[in-house]
């Protein structure tokens, strides 16, 4: 999956940055609706991060890479993921489905760009939490 070709999306910005990663956690989804996902069960996620800006930093990048894939692996690899404070079992937008899993992975991917001098932002998470289904993120406009 590493190293394939992912939608694009179209903005203004001078230069694009992309990371992949993959994490592997552990979720159910708190509905009866939900059928077997509601027992809880485990995939490896496979991420790619779209950045995007004007400006570059004082190390010629427009955010370290590592620091990326840092943000998300550290918190959510081999974790379960109910469990964060970031998803909810009482708030359907907050349960962990693939669609919350993405838009949360813009916000806490979002909340430190929005700290660096050179303001990068995140335009694109897709996420693949099988090998059929996955979920592609893009904020409508800057909420954060
Ligand atoms: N819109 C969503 N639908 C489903 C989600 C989700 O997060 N958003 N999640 C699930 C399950 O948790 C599961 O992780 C994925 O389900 P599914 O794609 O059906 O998995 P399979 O491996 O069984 O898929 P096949 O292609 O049929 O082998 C369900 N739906
Ligand atoms: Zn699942």
């Amino acid at each position: 999956m590493m190293q394939q070709i992912y939608p694009v999306t179209e903005h203004p910005y001078a230069y694009e940055l992309n990371k992949d990663f993959q994490f592997a956690a552990a979720h159910y989804i708190p509905h009866a609706d939900a059928g077997k996902c509601q027992n809880m069960h485990g995939h490896t996620y496979f991420t790619n991060v779209t950045i995007a800006g004007d400006d570059l930093d004082h190390t010629g990048f427009l955010v370290n890479f590592k620091r990326i894939k840092d943000l998300i692996h550290k918190r959510f690899d081999h974790r379960m993921m109910n469990e964060d404070t970031k998803f909810s079992d009482q708030d359907a937008e907050y349960f962990p489905t693939t669609e919350v899993v993405a838009r949360t992975i813009y916000e806490i991917i979002q909340e430190y760009l929005n700290n660096l001098p050179n303001k990068p932002t995140c335009v694109q998470v897709y996420l693949r939490e099988t090998p059929t289904s996955y979920c592609i993120y893009r904020p409508k406009e800057k909420t954060l």
